[in-house]
Parts: C-alpha cells; structure tokens; sequence
C-alpha cells in the first residue's frame, strides 16, 4: 500500500527553486532515504511534509489524503512525525518529560481534564509514563529516565529524539541525519535500531549524509541535486548511477 505520495512538489523561496517538480512515493514498511549534497533541498523537502512550509506548488497525499499545506499539528494527527538536524530538545527539563511531550501532542487529554485534573486526567498520565518508560527501554535510556536531557551525551539526545517521535505513534517517521556526530558504534546502534522498526509496523523516511549507513539501511533511495531528482532505485542501482556520482564528487569523476 502506497503509504505516501509526492507529485510535481516545488518549493520557490523568491527566485530559487529549492525543491523543483519532485515525484516521490513510500510504500508502508519500507525505509527509504532521501540523499543529496549539501543545498540539494532535502530539509526542505521534510518542511513541506510537516508543514512547516506551503509548498509553491504539487500536491502531498498521505494514505490518500491531501495533506500539503496543513499545519504542522495536524499532520502530527496524522500519522507523521519527525525529528530535525539539530537536536531539539527541552534541555531543562528530565527524558521522561521529553517524552511525555511527544506523547501529549496526540493525546485524547484536552485541557479541560488537564486543568480540572480529572480522573480521566491521571489515568491517562499514568499511561502515558509507562508507555513512555517502555520506549526509553528500547534505546537503554530508561536508566536516564530521571536525568536532564541537557545532561546525557549527544548520541544519546539524538536517540531520545527519535523515541519523542515516536511516541507520537507515527505511521511514517522521517528522520533528518539521526546519525550526525554519533561515534561508529553509535551509528551501528542506530542502524539497527531503525531497522528494527519496520517490525513495528513503521514506516521511515531518512536524511542521512553517512553513506555506508543508508546503503546498508534502505530499501530504496531517492537523490537531489539543487532541488531536482536525479536518481531512485536500490542502493545498488543507486552506487553505481553516474550523475549520482558526480553530484557528490563534481563532473569528471
Ligand atoms: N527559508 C529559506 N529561505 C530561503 N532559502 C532557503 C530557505 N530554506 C532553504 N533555503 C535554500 O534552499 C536550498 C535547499 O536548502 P535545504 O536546507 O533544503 O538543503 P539540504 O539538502 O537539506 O542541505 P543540507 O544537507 O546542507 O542540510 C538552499 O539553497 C538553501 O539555502
């Protein structure tokens, strides 16, 4: 099943066309990434799909819904959550709270209950903390649980990021460079643990410049280059494509 579909999405900002007439699909379970060298309108290509930004034009469906151009909130609603290239964390306060958070943005919990403290209120709080102790456990923060997210190593702050995605309950998660100033252990944790997934039932866009990891990783690649498509395929078919190759090493290569 066609989980996401992309049509003809550009993006203007005055005379630049940061992203121009991309066609992309995602099928539920897959992981496909999303590569391209620096300015190639990658992050911009997220901002759209979480709308952050209105594209200039082309359309957005997410399990056959329109989806171009709602607010960031709703497409939360939606089924699709994301984290960013820099960390963005509530630094001062605990990993549980940061979960917790991630939680709340799709949580039946509306203010009423939360201000009247209902009993409807606690149950749900008590839930949510269990749940979300449950996804700390899978990355090993739950130790951590307690800790400041201004305290625990950057590996780790990318990591919890990710489980504050989560536990949006997303259907697509997009992750953008997760792997960034992780150490290659780091990294070969984090490649397993988005593999992984896939048994979840999630389904993974990813940003990632570590190359050895996205070949390892993805069932199918998509690259830009200055705002234009200029390949999709296996990461086999991807390797070996020769204006991949010069996006990435300049022409003559
Ligand atoms: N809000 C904006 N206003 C104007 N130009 C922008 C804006 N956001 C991005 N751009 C431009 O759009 C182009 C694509 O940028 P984008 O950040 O999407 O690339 P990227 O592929 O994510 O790059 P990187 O790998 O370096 O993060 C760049 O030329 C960038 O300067």
């Amino acid at each position: 099943m066609k989980l996401l579909e992309v049509d003809n999405l550009t993006m203007m900002f005055g005379g630049l066309k940061a992203v121009n007439d991309v066609n992309l699909n995602i099928h539920q379970g897959e992981i496909v990434s999303l590569i391209g060298p620096n300015g190639a309108g990658k992050t911009t290509f997220f901002n759209m799909l979480t709308g952050i930004y209105k594209p200039t034009s082309g359309t957005i469906q997410f399990q056959n819904k329109r989806i171009d151009g709602i607010p960031p909130q709703k497409i939360i609603e939606q089924g699709i959550a994301r984290t960013f290239q820099n960390i963005r964390l509530f630094s001062h306060m605990t990993v549980l709270e940061n979960v917790l958070l991630g939680m709340h943005s799709c949580s039946s919990n509306n203010l009423l209950h939360a201000l009247l403290r209902t009993k409807k209120f606690y149950q749900e709080e008590q839930e949510n903390t269990m749940k979300a102790k449950e996804l700390l456990a899978t990355v090993g923060l739950l130790k951590k649980s307690s800790d400041y997210a201004k305290n625990l190593s950057y590996g780790q702050q990318r990591k919890l990021e990710i489980i504050r995605a989560l536990a949006s309950r997303p259907k697509l998660l997009l992750l953008d460079e997760p792997a960034a100033g992780m150490n290659p252990q780091e990294t070969e944790d984090l490649m397993k643990y988005i593999s992984g997934l896939k048994d979840l039932g999630i389904t993974v866009l990813l940003i990632e410049h570590d190359m050895k990891l996205v070949m390892k990783i993805s069932d199918r690649i998509y690259v830009l280059d200055h705002g234009t498509k200029i390949a999709e395929g296996e990461p086999s078919v991807i390797k070996s494509n020769q204006a991949v190759i010069e996006a990435y090493l300049g022409k003559g290569a």
